[in-house]
This record gives C-alpha cells, sequence and structure tokens, in this order.
C-alpha cells in the first residue's frame, strides 16, 4: 500500500514497532473502508481535498480570536465546499453526499467544526427525507450547489428533549396562504443550531402548527431568514450567536427568534403530512413519528462517526506510546516504551476493538436503515419502531463509550496528552456533545426501553419477536444462564442479562401498579432499571452483531489478518464480560474461577496483540492532515512537534510581554 511517506525520518521505536507487525496492513485498511475498491476511492478523494493545501493555518485554530475563529473556518469552509460541489461529489456520487470518507477529509481543515457542517449534515438530509417531488426540485438542487446554506432549528431555550413542548408556532392563514411564525416566549427563542448564528441564510424550523383554529403538533417549515446579497435578517428575524461552549468554537451555533414572520404555504415540508389551501390540515397516511426521521437519520451515522473518532484518538495515544519511553523496571535497564505496560494496553487496545465493533455494527445498522426506508416507500411502517429502538440506544451507547474511550486515550498520553495540539482536548470535546445532541443519553435508552418492555410482554403472551429482540423469546423463562466458557457462550450471557434487566423492569413496573400507583409514576420509579436494560441490551446487541459480522467479513481474508481480527473480537467480549461481572453473577452460573480464568485469558492477550498495536492503529490510514497531532503522527517527532507548536504560541511572539511592565513591575515594586 502506497503510504505517504514522511518527510523526516521516522522515531526507532516506532519504526520497530512496524517491524514486528504480523499481518498485512493493507489488507486490514480494506475491510475497515468496506473493500480495496472503497480505498482506492477514499484516498482518491483524500489527495483531492489534502493536496489542496487550503487546510494550513498559519496560525493554529486554537490560538485566534473567537472572530478570528469562525472567519478562518468560514474561509476554510467555502474552499472545502467548492471542492466537495466540484470535485469530490463526482467521484463518490451526488447520493453520497454524506459519505464517511467526505466527512473524514473535513477533518484535514478543521480541527474543531465547520461553520456549515449541519448545512450537509442535517439541512440538505431534512430536504431529502421530508420534501414533496416539487419541493425537493425546488430546494435541493440549490442547497446542494451551495447557492443557499441552511440550518435546522429545532431545539429551543426551554425545550430540546421534549420535541412535542415546542412553543413556536405556525399559524395558517387560508386568505393569503401563509404561515405566520413566531416566538411567543422567552423560552420559545430557536437554541443550539449549528451554523444559524451567522452563516445561513436559510433554516429548517419545527413549530406547532395551528390551522382552522386547532393545534396539530410540530411540522417542519423551510424558512429564509436573511437576504442572500447582503446577508442581513429579514425583517421579523432577530438571530445571533449564542455564545462560547465546551467544544464547537469555530462554529457559530445559533439562536433565532420570529416575530410574525410570514411564509407561504408552501414552505411546509409536506412529504408526509399537508395543509390543503383552504386550510384543511391531512396527517400522515402512514405514522405519527415521520416529521423525526431527520434525527433517526443522524443518529444511524453517527455510530460510524464514533468509530472514526475513537481511531484517530487510539492512533494518537498508540504511536505515542510507542515513543515515550517512563520509568525503570529494573536497575540499570532502559526505560520500558509505556506501550509495554499492561494497564497502558488495557487502557488502548479496547480502543482499538471498539472502533472496529462501532464501524460492523455502524454498516449493519446502515443496511437494516435502507431496508426500513425501503418497506416505508411500498407503505409499510411495520419496521420502524424496531430501527428506532436501535438506532436510539446504539446512538446513546456508542456515543457514551466513544467518550470514555478518548478520554483513556487523553489519560494515556499524560502531561501532553493535555495539550490541545495533541488535538486529544478536541476529540473529546466533539464527541462529548454527541453524547447530548440529536437526543440525550438518558432519554434515548428510556425510548428503547419504552420498545423492550412491550417486547417482553409479546414473548410472554408466546408471539414471536422480531429479529434484534428475538433472544427474548428464547430466554424469557430462564432462570440463571449456566456459564459457558466461549465466545458464543458470553454473547449469550449478554442476551440473558438483558432479558433478566428487562423482565425485573416488567416486574417493578406490575408490583408498584399493583400497590395503587398509576402507570405513569409506576414506570417513572423504574426508569434508573429501565436505562440499565436497554444498556444491556445495546450491549448484547453490539457483542453479537461485532461477532458475527467480524466472522463475514474476515472469511476469505488470510490467516493473519483473521486471526488478528478474531483476537479483537475476542478482546471485546472479554473486556465486557469482566467490565460486567456483577451482571453476570447474578444472571448466570459463573464461578470466581471462571471470572479468574476470564481475566487470566484477557491478560494474555493483550500480550499477544501488543506487537500488531501499532500495525493495527496504522491500518486505520489516517493521515497526519487528519489526524493533526503532535503526539500521533506517523513519524512519531513528538517532542520536534511538541517545541514547534510552543513556538506558534502568540505568547512567544515577543521576549517580554507588555503585562510586565502595565502591572507585574508596578506589584514588585510596591507601586501598583
Ligand atoms: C462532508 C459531510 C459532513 C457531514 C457530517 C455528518 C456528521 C453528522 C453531524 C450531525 C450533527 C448534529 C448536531 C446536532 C443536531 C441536533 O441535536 S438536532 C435536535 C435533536 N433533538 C433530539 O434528538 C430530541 C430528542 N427527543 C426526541 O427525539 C423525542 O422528543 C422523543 C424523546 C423521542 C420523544 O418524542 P415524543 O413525540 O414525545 O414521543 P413519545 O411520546 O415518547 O413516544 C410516542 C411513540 O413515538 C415513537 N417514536 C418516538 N420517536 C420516534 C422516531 N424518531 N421514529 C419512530 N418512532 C418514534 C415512540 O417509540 C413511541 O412509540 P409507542 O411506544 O407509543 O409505540
Ligand atoms: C454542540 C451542540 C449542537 C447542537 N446542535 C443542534 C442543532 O443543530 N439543532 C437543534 O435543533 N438542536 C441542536 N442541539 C440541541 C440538542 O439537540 C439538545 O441539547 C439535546 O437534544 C438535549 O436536549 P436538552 O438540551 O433540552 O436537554 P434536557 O432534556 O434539558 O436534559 C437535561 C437533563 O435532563 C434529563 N432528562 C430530560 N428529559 C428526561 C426524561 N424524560 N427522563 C429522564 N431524564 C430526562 C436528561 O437526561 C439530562 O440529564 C445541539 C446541542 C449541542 C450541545
Amino acid at each position: 500500500m502506497k503510504i505517504n511517506k514522511p518527510k523526516h525520518d521516522v522515531n526507532p521505536d516506532l519504526a520497530k514497532e512496524r517491524l514486528k507487525c504480523n499481518f498485512n496492513i493493507e489488507e486490514v485498511t480494506n475491510i475497515i473502508d468496506g473493500g480495496k475498491d472503497k480505498t482506492v476511492q477514499r484516498k482518491k478523494i483524500e489527495d483531492i481535498a489534502l493536496n489542496n493545501g487550503a487546510s494550513l493555518d498559519e496560525v493554529p485554530e486554537e490560538c485566534l480570536s473567537i472572530k478570528e475563529r469562525y472567519e478562518n473556518a468560514v474561509r476554510k469552509s467555502c474552499v472545502y465546499g467548492n471542492l466537495v460541489r466540484n470535485e469530490m461529489l463526482e467521484i463518490t456520487g451526488i447520493e453520497n453526499f454524506e459519505s464517511p470518507v467526505l466527512r473524514r477529509t473535513a477533518d484535514a481543515f478543521f480541527k474543531d467544526i465547520s461553520p456549515f457542517m449541519l448545512h450537509l449534515g442535517m439541512f440538505v438530509p431534512t430536504l431529502i427525507g421530508q420534501c414533496t417531488p416539487e419541493q425537493t426540485a425546488e430546494w435541493l438542487p440549490k442547497a446542494l450547489d451551495m447557492q443557499i446554506i441552511g440550518a435546522y432549528a429545532q431545539t429551543e431555550l426551554g425545550h430540546g428533549t421534549f420535541i412535542r413542548g415546542l412553543e413556536t408556532t405556525a399559524t395558517y392563514n387560508p386568505e393569503k396562504e401563509e404561515f405566520v411564525l413566531h416566538s411567543p416566549t422567552i423560552t420559545s427563542y430557536k437554541w443550539w443550531a449549528g451554523g444559524l448564528g451567522k452563516t445561513a441564510n436559510h433554516c429548517v424550523v419545527m413549530a406547532q402548527l395551528y390551522t382552522q383554529g386547532k393545534c396539530h403538533g410540530t411540522h417542519l417549515f423551510i424558512v429564509k431568514i436573511r437576504d442572500l446579497d447582503t446577508h442581513m435578517p429579514l425583517p421579523g428575524i432577530t438571530v445571533g450567536e449564542i455564545g462560547p461552549r465546551m467544544g464547537f468554537s469555530s462554529a457559530d451555533n445559533g439562536f433565532l427568534r420570529f416575530d410574525h414572520f410570514r411564509i407561504p404555504r408552501e414552505n411546509m415540508l409536506m412529504k408526509h403530512a399537508k395543509v390543503e389551501k383552504d386550510g384543511v390540515y391531512v396527517k400522515s397516511a402512514k405514522h405519527g413519528k415521520l416529521t423525526y426521521g431527520t434525527m433517526v437519520f443522524i443518529r444511524v451515522t453517527l455510530v460510524s462517526e464514533m468509530s472514526f473518532n475513537i481511531s484517530k484518538a487510539a492512533t494518537i495515544a498508540i504511536r505515542y506510546s510507542a515513543v515515550r519511553r517512563q520509568t525503570e523496571l529494573r536497575p540499570n535497564e532502559p526505560e520500558p516504551q509505556i506501550l509495554d505496560y499492561p494497564t497502558q494496553q488495557h487502557k488502548l487496545f479496547i480502543c482499538i476493538a471498539t472502533a472496529h465493533a462501532f464501524q460492523l455494527t455502524s454498516c449493519w445498522l446502515w443496511n437494516t436503515f435502507q431496508a426500513v426506508l425501503a418497506d416505508m416507500k411500498k407503505g409499510n411502517v411495520d419496521t420502524l419502531p424496531e430501527l428506532h429502538a436501535l438506532s436510539s440506544c446504539l446512538k446513546a451507547v456508542s456515543t457514551s463509550d466513544a467518550l470514555s474511550h478518548i478520554e483513556q486515550c487523553r489519560f494515556a498520553c499524560g502531561g501532553h496528552g493535555y495539550m490541545l495540539s495533541s488535538n486529544l482536548p478536541f476529540i473529546y470535546s466533539f464527541v462529548a456533545a454527541t453524547r447530548t445532541y440529536e437526543g440525550d443519553y438518558t432519554v434515548l435508552l428510556l425510548q428503547t426501553a419504552r420498545f423492550l418492555v412491550k417486547a417482553s410482554e409479546q414473548a410472554e403472551a408466546g408471539k414471536k419477536l422480531t429479529q434484534t429482540v428475538s433472544y427474548l423469546n428464547r430466554t424469557a423463562n430462564a432462570d440463571r444462564l449456566n456459564w459457558d466458557n466461549t465466545h458464543e457462550g458470553i454473547i449469550k450471557s449478554f442476551q440473558v442479562i438483558a432479558a433478566g434487566k428487562i423482565g425485573q423492569c416488567v416486574k417493578s413496573i406490575r408490583d408498584r401498579t399493583a400497590s395503587g400507583m398509576d402507570y405513569e409514576d409506576a414506570w417513572l420509579m423504574t426508569t434508573v432499571q429501565l436505562v440499565g436494560a436497554a444498556e444491556a441490551h445495546c450491549r448484547a446487541v453490539l457483542l453479537n452483531t461485532y461477532w458475527s459480522e467480524m466472522r463475514k467479513i474476515t472469511e476469505a481474508s488470510s490467516a493473519d489478518v483473521k486471526k488478528v481480527m478474531h483476537q479483537l473480537a475476542v478482546l471485546y467480549l472479554m473486556y465486557w464480560a469482566l467490565e460486567k461481572t456483577g451482571d453476570l453473577l447474578k444472571y448466570s452460573s459463573v464461578s470466581k474461577k471462571d471470572l479468574d480464568e476470564l481475566q487470566r485469558r484477557y491478560e494474555e492477550l493483550l500480550a499477544e496483540l501488543r506487537p500488531n498495536a501499532v500495525g493495527l492503529v496504522d491500518a486505520f490510514d489516517l493521515r497526519d492532515e487528519i489526524l493533526h497531532s503532535s503526539l500521533g503522527s506517523y513519524d512519531g517527532r513528538v517532542y520536534e512537534r511538541l517545541i514547534e507548536e510552543a513556538h506558534k504560541s502568540p505568547l512567544n511572539d515577543e521576549p517580554v510581554n507588555q503585562s510586565f511592565h502595565k502591572y507585574t513591575k508596578p506589584l514588585m515594586l510596591g507601586k501598583l
């Protein structure tokens, strides 16, 4: 495989690691990309984006002021957007505008975030999923061609989670065939939408629809908020940026207030529900929640996004751990590479395995999503609840796991991991937001729990369940599973844990209602358990999917690749079994001896994977321009880069900062 040759000599420790690797790296890269042809396509696209050179910042993004950072990000977004529009989409096909391949090239331009991300990330998908054919013809080409720039304005100051509680109103006036958008309260200010503050000239708005004096719940509208020529907000629109936050600091998350702002009837996105010219409301014939479609789509794509982010953090931390030496093991011997510490391997090898687990699961989820869309086209919405339950829990657990693994990667890099130049803080703060946005962790797990409780009741009634919960048919009446110390045994035990927890939730709810509580209170009192049950279900799905997809995808692989891919999947199973020993003890016959044996095998597996660690992260094939890391570059020039980056600090522009003469010296002389 053509590696982009490093300009400098590779650090000798890192070079030695590469000699140790005993599998074909390119073969693993092809597996991750989804095939050899996909790797070739990805590299072609990366060459277009990365050779353009526009990503190069003279001053690091983080050293700029808020305004400069935003302006610089817009500059780069325009160069990047133009490349996507004119060159990259020609290769992927326009229908793949959100391909992970395009997504990863964006990271070469932005350490933090592009103010245009939500245009392609949510505005365009909403047009695709929510417009009639006529509306699609009107809006989509303009959006894809970037003649209009959009945002997704759903969340309000007062409500993000509870969409039905949104307060913005869209009241239909049949005389003028217009909707009047209005923000009646402070809490109805739209709040948070990415790109809305300063960049977007259009946005999709979620508002309560009123017609013929009746509220029909939340619906989507496309709204032009700024003049296309002057970019001034239109009369009736108050729009701005919400202020500095933990991450997302180069984008302009926005607020928006409507003062009786009028839009034509045709601007209601009417693929599912409609308002006729005379004001008659026609509800969706298929399903009441189809306006939530963009959220389902993004939740599905976030699983692959998490794989990508973990693979970046793991690459940085593992390459650094091969270069870094610390602490004498024995007197007069060289200090070991920190990667030789089993505790370090425990922090990091699970990250490699998780990146693979999420990548394979995300492909499987994507196929499930496509199958549900195909069903819905034929008018069948029966598979939607299962997709909603799956995408909700996988979004919640993948973002939460990614966050804790990325934090482990930072811990694994000691003090240097705290430097922005390592890129780990950027990756961390980006992923921290994913745990909240697009549906908070707890809230989404409770959505899955709702589905699981129903499924459990159906299993009890002897009904045959759909694929992802079919284990409830087999395990509903099982008490404690006989522990079986095989890989399949571990997966089965997670299904039994999930079934046991769901069963316990059902019992708690029933006990509480039997003692006089109404159903809502009984549910509320049980929510801590319900979140645990949904998480357990998600773990069972993840373990099962990773294991079976890994076996399928490596069927034709070479023996060495098969072996290392197999080792990673086993590591994943064992890691989670050991993390959940309490549950295993509760729901299976596992003994202390079995668990000790599992721990011993896990530690041996870490040692077996050790020689391949650098090879495994090289297989992610993340170019230095994408990694943006002083600690993680291919050549391992860690210390040189840290010094180079330190010199870029604006505080080093002059030998003495003016504050010395202004404040410190007077203080020293007692003249302040
Ligand atoms: C170069 C390329 C760059 C591209 C780069 C890409 C990167 C990609 C970057 C993205 C970047 C994003 C940046 C953040 C963008 C935001 O964050 S946008 C805002 C997102 N907001 C949220 O996710 C809000 C979360 N809240 C919700 O989804 C809903 O309120 C809840 C929690 C699902 C509850 O909804 P509800 O209407 O109150 O429904 P509820 O009464 O609980 O349930 C009623 C029934 O509806 C069902 N239901 C609820 N939701 C659904 C659904 N969605 N589907 C089907 N059924 C549903 C329930 O299961 C339930 O069924 P039953 O049990 O009755 O059978
Ligand atoms: C970086 C970032 C970008 C964003 N971009 C956009 C965007 O482009 N467009 C957009 O419309 N929105 C956007 N959002 C908003 C985002 O979707 C919401 O913040 C998110 O859905 C969570 O809603 P909330 O803020 O109302 O949290 P809350 O619901 O207020 O959550 C607060 C706490 O209450 C708990 N809680 C809430 N409800 C329940 C319940 N029913 N049961 C148990 N616990 C509950 C939660 O678990 C959480 O612990 C963005 C947010 C961030 C952070």
